[in-house]
């Protein structure tokens, strides 16, 4: 089929600016502009509507005492292809990781250096922490990718959450407090809060618990020196004009042959649409006529877990001195968990935090100096007093930005994916669904987001261009 018209923008004879396009994207995190450059380079004309005036989304440069960072998404791991080959595409650059050295372990008021993954925190938490994981990994075999519905005992797995069934599976506190690490870090929740059928799911998709949670080896072995964020400066400085920033969309008129999208000041009418936002974002979208029963509720079971993640420079990494890593597991708050992202040994030293679950809710509403003083004391309870006197600190609270509606993915209740999983994905007319929540590998990563912006372009050239999907 031949595209409607040029994706340029004209004024309308009011105020409202009109335009025509095949597609109109709505987002420009990764996964939305990923699907842009597919449908551009198909020879469809696009349209991509951002509500801030960045791209981006979850992922957000920054720099401490001038060093880049991340303040979103950062790492990449083995058998994350699709980001791999964008990354190599774009010619963004990974470095690895830094795990040279012993990491350290905060557990039960206690500092205990370790090597490898799991925290030797114990020998029958160690064991019992193995048990775990093999149960885990058992039932997520059982869990079909992007269909977990029709697992055999779906209905059960998600009637429970992980922390029921850690009691359940007369888990130690040990083993409870490290599942605990990883809901904040990885959800931005507590055990009690996602689903088992969630959990397990997210595992199958990642492969297993390990390649989840390691750094070599698994997804936070590499990260992007220039930052994870250029991948879609650089996606949408290819799109040029077509990408149209500080456009929210609040309104889509759909019907089967097509829609018109109220973005900003600007209307498009286009034939398809892209959703690109977190499922729980999809829900500050009027749709007109309302979306069918299921897809209309789902926003409102797919939260957003929430986040913060500090910064600490240091006029040079002198936990490096002492043979450490800079890695820490911690079970108490506020920082669960702790990379080294600085460049050399020369410094500066740069320690990365995470802030996650429960205790993030309330470290956004602390005053801003409180919440220094708090993460800097965690960071010398980890590597002595020396992290009292940083040259730099910065900080990100993703539950208070209004365009991710906390991150840094969906955290995914009880019963959710039974009674609504259906609708994630599944297109409704002219409307489909990207964002990294949306993909079958990887979901809530930036791989999933670079292969969910694939998969919904191949849909739309599918049903516009006859490609077989
Ligand atoms: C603190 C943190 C750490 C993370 N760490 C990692 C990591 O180490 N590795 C990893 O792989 N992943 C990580 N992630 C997750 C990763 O960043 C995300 O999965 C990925 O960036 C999601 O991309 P997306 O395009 O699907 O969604 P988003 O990035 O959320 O993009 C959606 C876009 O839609 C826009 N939008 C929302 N509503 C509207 C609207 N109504 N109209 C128009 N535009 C709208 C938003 O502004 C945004 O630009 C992390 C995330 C966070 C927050």
């Amino acid at each position: 089929m031949r595209p409607l018209c040029s994706a340029a923008v004209r004024r309308g004879d009011g105020d409202a600016r009109v335009t025509d396009v095949d597609v109109v994207v709505v987002g420009a995190g990764l996964s939305g502009l990923t699907a842009a450059r597919d449908l551009d380079a198909a020879g469809l004309s696009v349209l991509v509507t951002e509500a801030r005036d960045r791209v981006g989304g979850r992922t957000l440069n920054a720099t401490v005492a001038g060093v880049n960072v991340d303040l979103g998404g950062t790492f990449i791991g083995p058998g994350q292809d699709r980001v791999g080959a964008l990354a190599a595409e774009l010619g963004c650059a990974t470095h690895p990781t830094r795990t040279a050295g012993d990491n350290l372990a905060f557990w039960n008021g206690r500092v205990r250096r370790y090597s490898g993954t799991i925290p030797r925190v114990s020998p029958v938490t160690l064991a019992d922490v193995e048990r775990v994981r093999l149960q885990l990994e058992r039932i997520m075999r059982r869990v079909p990718l992007g269909r977990p519905w029709d697992a055999p005992d779906a209905a059960e797995l998600d009637a429970q959450t992980v922390a029921s069934w850690l009691e359940k599976a007369r888990a130690t506190a040990g083993a409870r407090s490290l599942v605990g690490v990883i809901t904040k870090t990885a959800w931005g929740c507590e055990p009690n809060e996602i689903s088992l059928l969630h959990f397990t799911h997210y595992l199958h998709a990642c492969g297993g618990l390990n390649p989840m949670v390691d750094t070599e080896g698994g997804a936070q072995q590499d990260h992007f020196p220039e930052g994870a964020q250029q991948l879609s400066v650089r996606l949408a400085d290819k799109l040029g004009e077509k990408v149209l920033l500080g456009a929210p969309t609040t309104r889509i008129e759909w019907s089967e042959d097509g829609a018109t999208v109220t973005a900003g000041d600007t209307i498009i009418n286009c034939r398809n649409v892209i959703v690109s936002v977190p499922p729980a974002l999809r829900g500050r979208i009027t749709f007109a006529p309302l979306l069918p029963m299921l897809h209309d509720v789902l926003p409102q079971r797919w939260p957003q877990g929430v986040i913060s993640n500090v910064y600490v420079a240091y006029e040079t990494p002198f936990w490096r001195a002492a043979g450490l890593s800079g890695q820490v597991v911690s079970d108490a708050a506020p920082i669960y968990g702790t990379f080294d992202t600085g460049p050399s040994d020369d410094g500066p030293g740069v320690l990365l935090g995470f802030v996650g679950g429960s205790y993030a809710r309330d470290f956004a509403t602390l005053p801003p100096a409180e919440r220094k003083l708090r993460a800097l004391s965690a960071f010398a309870t980890f590597f002595g007093a020396a992290a009292l006197n940083p040259i730099d600190y910065i900080e990100q609270q993703w539950g208070q930005e209004p365009w991710s509606g906390g991150g840094p993915t969906s955290a995914v209740p009880p019963g959710a994916w039974t009674s609504y999983g259906r609708a994630l994905a599944a297109p409704v007319g002219p409307i489909h669904w990207a964002g990294s929540e949306t993909a079958d590998k990887w979901p809530g990563y930036l791989d999933g987001a670079v292969s969910a912006g694939e998969r919904a372009a191949r849909e739309i050239r599918t049903r516009v261009q006859g490609v077989s999907a």
